[in-house]
């Protein structure tokens, strides 16, 4: 089975043409995952794509995290769709359209000199709604709520970008728990479907820097949904304007809210290697 490598600031992915793959090995993507991104027994992983058609877009992208559960979208993981896709004669518009669990989002690639230099994603309406995000028992929108986790209390925003957000501010990371923060609250009761939880501090009006603890995945170095779920917030919470450079561990996104209520990623997506997985 033939596999390809890419990562969008070292969010990275394994990804699989469906027409490659067997219909045992289909059927069972959470398996395959678990198995392909392994670090040390696999090819190694935040999770696995799968490059789909679909009846009603260009292309379907399913996403699988490392521990084989499937969210319902991701950010960093959609741009290297696009670009596979579109560097491999899947899709040849531009803007396309791509199919995934969170609906068709729309997405345009800046070429420069024959070369996919970024993309920019527009990732719909955040989803504000607390049974929609979905966060049990509070009021919404979520802004400024409170949790417990591990003994202390956290003032925390929940967004949705197709997939569940907890966005805590933090002033610095010097006294942040994260290993044990993290775990915590992406299981915390108060999100049924668990959660991703992003740690936000505010450099400027336009800026602020993240670490991110992914649901399913564990500690990433970027986290699209997570950057755009954290603009929202960081402007509901009055820290920054409507467009904001997020700094994550692997590089930079550039994030806007749009008038039109849409949020808009713009990043990087690059290749790393191709290769056959032979099952052992
Ligand atoms: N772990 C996430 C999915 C991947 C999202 C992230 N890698 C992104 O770039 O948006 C979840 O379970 O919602």
């Amino acid at each position: 089975m033939n596999f390809v490598k890419m990562h969008g600031l070292g969010n990275d992915f394994v990804f699989l043409d469906h027409f490659s793959l067997t219909p045992q090995e289909e059927a069972d993507y959470p398996k395959l995952a678990q198995k392909l991104c392994h670090r040390q027994f696999g090819i190694g992983g935040d999770g696995l794509i799968v490059i789909l058609p679909s009846q009603v877009a260009d292309a379907r992208m399913r996403i699988i995290n490392s521990d084989g559960s499937e969210p319902e979208m991701c950010g960093n993981g959609i741009r290297c769709f696009a670009r596979y896709v579109y560097d491999r004669g899947i899709v040849s518009r531009n803007p396309m359209r791509v199919e995934t669990l969170a609906g068709v989002l729309t997405l345009g690639l800046d070429i420069e000199e024959g070369q996919v230099r970024g993309v920019r994603v527009d990732m719909g309406e955040p989803i504000l709604k607390a049974d929609l995000i979905p966060v049990l028992g509070v009021g919404e929108p979520v802004v400024g709520q409170s949790l417990e986790a591990l003994g202390k209390t956290f003032s925390y925003t929940a967004v949705s970008m197709g997939n569940p957000h907890c966005v805590i501010f933090v002033d610095d990371y010097s006294s942040l728990d994260f290993e044990r923060l993290g775990p915590a609250i992406e299981s915390h009761p108060l999100f049924p479907r668990k959660t991703n939880v992003e740690f936000i501090r505010i450099d400027s009006p336009a800026e602020m820097t993240m670490k991110v603890w992914e649901r399913g995945a564990g500690p990433t170095l970027a986290c699209g949904t997570g950057a755009c779920a954290s603009l929202v917030a960081a402007v509901l919470n009055q820290k920054t304007e409507r467009t904001a450079t997020v700094h994550l561990p692997g590089g930079d996104l550039l994030i806007e809210w749009g008038p039109d209520n849409h949020v808009y990623m713009t990043g990087p997506a690059a290749y790393v290697f191709k290769g056959e997985w032979l099952e052992s």
